[in-house]
């Protein structure tokens, strides 16, 4: 599996780009999570939205979600085929009705169905969303009543979207085999709705060694050396996890 971030950077940033990763895997795209950033991100990477086969969202703030809606147009209107929309079932409503809608509805299109051939994830529930990508729904902890999920990708990969530290999912997650984890970072302390580096420090250098640090603020330089055994994660470069 190779591994490509559009962006790394948190909602606010403006050197790294939003948090938003490309997946490749046995010739197929999948994107997760399609935020501002993402059309500028691809169109940089020389891709278009033609070249994603399936997108698969976390939760809904616009670093995560904001470029849905040129994702949509795009493909209905120049690339003329409706891509795979996978989306957690408890998301789906808000997802049309809160945040795509306004821009999408018109005369003969109403609905996610009418742009996205669109399935539901359940928490818990592994999916294999393209041959050989099997993700795990987990609703972690980010802003409080509304729900947010990271994924279990593989049974080997962890992928935060945003999420308080939680310092038990992490540890059995490890023990189920989990061998590399992305996790959202905030840079400074104390962080409100994502996890700290001086949470995730508090974590044993055996569990560091697995993390690598993403979604963070255009600081990030003036942390080098402060991450403990914690690895930044670097915008469009090509990562192979196996
Ligand atoms: N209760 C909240 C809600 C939001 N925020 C900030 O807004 C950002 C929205 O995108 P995010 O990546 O979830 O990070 C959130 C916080 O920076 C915050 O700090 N506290
Ligand atoms: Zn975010
Ligand atoms: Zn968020």
């Amino acid at each position: 599996m190779n591994l490509q971030m559009l962006g790394t950077g948190n909602a606010f940033a403006k050197k790294y780009f939003n948090t938003n990763a490309l997946f490749y895997v046995e010739g197929r795209t999948v994107m997760l999570d399609c935020g501002i950033t993402a059309p500028l991100s691809l169109y940089q990477l020389n891709k278009s939205f033609n070249d994603i086969d399936a997108l698969l969202i976390s939760h809904i703030h616009a670093d995560h979600i904001g470029g849905i809606e040129e994702f949509a147009f795009q493909m209905k209107f120049v690339h003329k085929r409706k891509p795979l929309l996978y989306v957690p079932a408890v998301l789906v409503e808000r997802l049309w009705e809160f945040s795509l809608k306004g821009g999408l509805l018109q005369d003969e299109f109403y609905s996610l169905d009418d742009y996205f051939e669109v399935k539901l994830l359940h928490e818990g529930a592994a999916a294999e969303i393209v041959p050989g990508f099997k993700v795990e729904p987990i609703l972690t902890k980010h802003i409080p009543n509304k729900p947010s999920f990271s994924y279990f990708i593989n049974e080997s990969f962890f992928y935060s979207a945003d999420m308080l530290f939680d310092r038990a999912l992490l540890e059995s997650l490890i023990e189920r085999g989990c061998r590399v984890i992305f996790h959202d970072c905030q840079l400074s302390s104390p962080a409100a709705v994502h996890a700290s580096i001086d949470d995730l420090l508090t974590l044993p250098e055996a569990i560091q060694e697995h993390v690598w640090l993403m979604h963070y603020d255009d600081s990030k330089d003036e942390y080098a050396g402060q991450t403990g055994r914690m690895r930044f994660v670097d915008q469009h470069r090509m990562y192979n996890f196996e």
